[in-house]
Parts: structure tokens; C-alpha cells; sequence
């Protein structure tokens, strides 16, 4: 375990340049074993979701190999393999070798997947998406058990019961190579769908509509990749940096993003009063002058992320007077960093799963723990704020998904170090 160590109160400035996104990654890492030839990902983040999904891919006798930040897969040799244990379990897109192994083999054996402890996330509706192409699925020892019919999965029309970015992806993942035509309604729009079906389509895939809330899929016998992919930036890492430069920048420029994905995020930050200059595939943030105090309510997207939801609480808690509300829809329990704020002198609390911000001029440095991804980028954000040492216990929980959090940090004059605990 690491432990991220921070001595706030440092002026930050300078360019932060946004890694590929985590999100589509660790779903297009599972997809390449689609694929019978190599692939080539570019742009992909260096993080420890990355490192154990090439441990899974090792296990299966799937090479790859990291030169800088394109990843390179080669599937040709693959032997199915069942992934019960282990790596599985720390990281939640582990279970897209679920619809990965089926759509390749007709059979997959996962266990359960691990993940940010963020309330509970079930995969029913993945289950049932599988079920519906025709699979039998099993649940054995902690083990989930999905078997395809002999002749193969077929197409269906699947509607999921809620917006589910998993459910979504797994069944595009089980459904390319089935036979006829598959259509998933209420499907969730988030970019790394798109993402994804790009990926798949330029290996001969045929998904259209993805990035809206239906999706057809007309199955073929094979893919095959031929180009290099080029990930999308990171919208989470950017919002974070976002707020972090309004809460201690003096003039950062956030670089690699797409603003469209950020709209709803930089509605709320513009509406708080922090100024910013768009360009085209940049954001400058000016220094925060008196900010005001807002509401959010975490949506699907387009709506407010709910991934962003703790690195901008430390932006309202910058705020010069009233009161802010943060309800979070998709996980109403992600509320975990409340108590570690709390002890670093932050006044907000949770009142029936409502979190409610009030100004906090005297931050102060302290041991806290990053229980989760996103916890640990708002106790990262605050520390950097806050007088005197923060020590983040637990900071694999950022190092999961912020890619090279340490360096990008340093770069912007921030003093800090992250050692083994
Ligand atoms: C690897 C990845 O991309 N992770 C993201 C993905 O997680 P993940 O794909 O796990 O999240 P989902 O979109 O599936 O979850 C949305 C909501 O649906 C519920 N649900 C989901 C599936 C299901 O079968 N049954 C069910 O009830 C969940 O409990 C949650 O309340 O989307 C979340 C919501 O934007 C983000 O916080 C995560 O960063
Ligand atoms: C919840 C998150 O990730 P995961 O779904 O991988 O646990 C996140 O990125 O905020």
C-alpha cells in the first residue's frame, strides 16, 4: 500500500496534460481479445487498473507490452482461460471479460469483480443482457459461469431496467460476434461508449447509435484490428484538475480535453464564478476570485458524473457564504470522504444521503484515508489547500486511476511525494 504525501498551501501553476481515459481503457484492454490480430492503443493512462488488466491478459496468454503510453495486445495465441480469483477482484471492468470471453469463446468463467466500495453495484442487468442472447449463466462459488447455446448467441432486443455504463459495454462486447441483430434500449450515452464502438467498428464491428439511448448491433463472425486507436481524453482526470486549479491554481492550463464532455461539469464550475478561457482542446483556468455556493444532483450522462462529484467539493468549500447540496443519484452512499474531510477541518456534512457544504476557510492538514478513487482526488485537492502535512493513507485508491498523479502534481509546483506505507 501507498501513502501520498502533501505540504499545502504551495502556489500552483503551469499546463496539465489529461491522460486517455480510465473509463474507456479498462473496457477497451477486455475488447482487444476480440480481435485476431494485434492491437495498438494510444493514449492509454499509466495506471494500476491498466497493470492488473495485463496481468488478467497474461493469464489467458495474451502478450502486452507498455512502450510510453501505447499498448500494445496481441491476442493471437489466446487460450481460454477461467479468471475465478486474484487480480479480478481489484478492479470493477474486470467484469468485461465476461461479455469479452463470451463474444470470443462462447464461454466465460469470472469471478465477481473487486472495485471502489461506493454502496452497492449489482450487475443484473448485465446477467440479464447476456441471458437474453441466448447465454446460461450460473453463479458457482463466488464465480459467475456463462455458456453460450451451441450454435451460438443470438441477437435480442434488451432493454435495461436502468442506465448502466457496464451493462451497456458487456453487451456490446457479448453481441458483435452474435449472430443477427441485437438492440439495446435505454442504453447509457457516456463517451467511452462511443469510444468503444469505434474501437470495435474499425475492427469490422457494425454498432450504430452508440451515444444515444439506443444501440443496434449487427453481429459478424470476426473482428480483426488494423489501426492504432487513439484513447479519449480523461473527463474525470480533467474535471479534477479543473477544480484543483480553481481551488489553489494561480493560473493553470488544463491541456488534451474535449469540452463537450465536460459541459455540465463547466456549467456548475462557471456558475460557482471561476474564469476560464476554452480553446479548442484546452481550458485555462484564472485564479478564483469569491465564489458562490451551488447545488448538484449527479445524472447519467450528459448529466453532472457522479465521478465528479468529491473532486469538486473542495471547490465548494472554497465558497465565500452559504449553503451547497451534492445529491448523488447514481451511488446516494458515495459519501466516504466526508468524515476524512471533516477531519481536515472541512464543514459539511451527510443528512439523508444529502451532502451539505458550508465554507471552510481553515483548512488543516491531516492523516486521512482515500477509501475510494474519487474520495482520494478530494482529499488530494484539499490537502494541496489545506496548511501543515496531509498524509493520504491508502493512495492506491488514486494511483488506480489518476495517471502519473505524482508527476503531473510536481510539475505544477506542488510538494508532494508518494512513498510505500
Ligand atoms: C469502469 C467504469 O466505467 N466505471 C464507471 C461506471 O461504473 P458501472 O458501469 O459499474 O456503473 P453503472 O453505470 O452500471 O451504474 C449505474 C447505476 O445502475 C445501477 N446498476 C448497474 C448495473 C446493474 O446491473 N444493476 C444496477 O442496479 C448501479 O448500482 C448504479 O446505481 O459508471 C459509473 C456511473 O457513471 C461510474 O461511477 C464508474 O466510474
Ligand atoms: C467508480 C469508479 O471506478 P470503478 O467503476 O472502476 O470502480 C470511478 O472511476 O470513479
Amino acid at each position: 500500500m501507498k501513502k501520498m504525501i502533501i505540504h499545502g498551501g504551495k502556489p500552483l501553476k503551469g499546463d496539465v496534460w489529461i491522460g486517455g481515459a480510465k473509463n474507456s481503457t479498462v473496457a477497451l484492454i477486455p475488447a482487444s481479445i476480440l480481435s485476431r490480430t494485434p492491437v495498438t492503443l494510444d493514449s492509454v493512462p499509466r495506471i494500476q487498473d491498466v497493470d492488473n488488466l495485463m496481468d488478467l491478459l497474461a493469464e489467458m496468454n495474451v502478450t502486452s507490452e507498455f512502450v510510453e503510453t501505447t499498448l500494445k495486445v496481441d491476442p493471437s495465441n489466446i487460450e481460454m482461460h477461467p479468471l475465478p480469483a486474484g487480480k479480478i477482484k481489484s478492479l470493477r471492468a474486470s467484469y468485461y471479460f465476461m461479455g469479452a470471453l463470451l463474444g470470443r469463446f462462447g464461454r466465460a468463467v469470472v469471478g465477481f469483480p473487486g472495485g471502489d466500495d461506493i454502496g452497492p453495484r449489482p450487475i443484473d442487468q448485465h446477467i440479464k443482457g447476456f441471458q437474453m442472447l441466448g447465454a446460461k449463466v450460473r453463479n458457482e462459488n463466488d464465480e459467475i459461469v456463462i455458456t453460450a447455446p451451441e450454435e451460438g448467441l443470438h441477437g435480442a432486443n434488451i432493454y435495461l431496467e436502468m442506465v448502466s455504463v457496464g451493462a451497456t459495454i458487456n453487451i456490446i462486447l457479448a453481441a458483435v460476434t452474435a449472430s443477427g441483430r441485437t438492440v439495446i434500449e435505454n442504453a447509457a450515452r457516456e463517451p467511452e461508449i462511443i469510444d468503444l464502438s469505434t474501437f470495435l467498428n474499425n475492427m469490422g464491428a457494425r454498432i450504430r447509435g452508440a451515444g444515444t439511448d439506443t444501440i443496434r448491433i449487427d453481429g459478424v463472425p470476426v473482428l480483426q484490428a488494423r489501426n492504432a486507436h487513439t484513447i479519449i481524453p480523461d473527463r474525470i482526470e480533467a474535471g479534477t484538475y479543473i477544480s484543483l486549479a480553481a481551488c489553489v491554481g494561480e493560473g493553470i492550463r488544463v491541456c488534451n480535453i474535449i469540452e463537450e464532455h465536460l459541459d455540465s461539469f463547466l456549467a456548475k464550475v462557471e456558475e460557482m464564478g471561476v474564469g476560464m478561457e476554452v480553446n479548442e482542446d484546452s481550458i485555462y483556468v484564472y485564479p478564483a476570485g469569491d465564489l458562490q455556493m451551488i447545488q448538484i444532483k449527479t445524472m447519467p450522462y450528459p448529466g453532472f458524473a457522479t465521478d465528479l462529484q468529491q473532486p469538486i467539493t473542495p471547490l465548494l468549500l472554497s465558497a465565500k457564504q452559504g449553503e451547497g447540496v451534492i445529491i448523488d443519484t447514481i451511488y446516494p452512499k458515495r459519501v466516504r470522504h466526508i468524515p476524512e474531510l471533516q477531519r481536515m477541518g472541512a464543514d459539511l456534512h451527510v443528512e439523508d444521503d444529502i451532502i451539505l457544504i458550508h465554507p471552510s476557510s481553515h483548512l488543516k492538514g491531516a492523516k486521512v484515508s482515500a477509501d475510494e478513487i474519487r474520495a482520494g482526488a478530494a482529499l488530494m485537492i484539499t490537502g494541496l489547500m489545506a496548511e501543515g502535512e496531509t498524509v493520504i493513507e491508502n493512495a492506491d485508491n488514486i494511483l488506480r486511476g489518476y495517471d502519473r498523479v505524482e508527476l503531473k502534481l510536481r510539475q505544477l509546483g506542488a510538494d508532494v511525494e508518494i512513498v510505500d506505507a
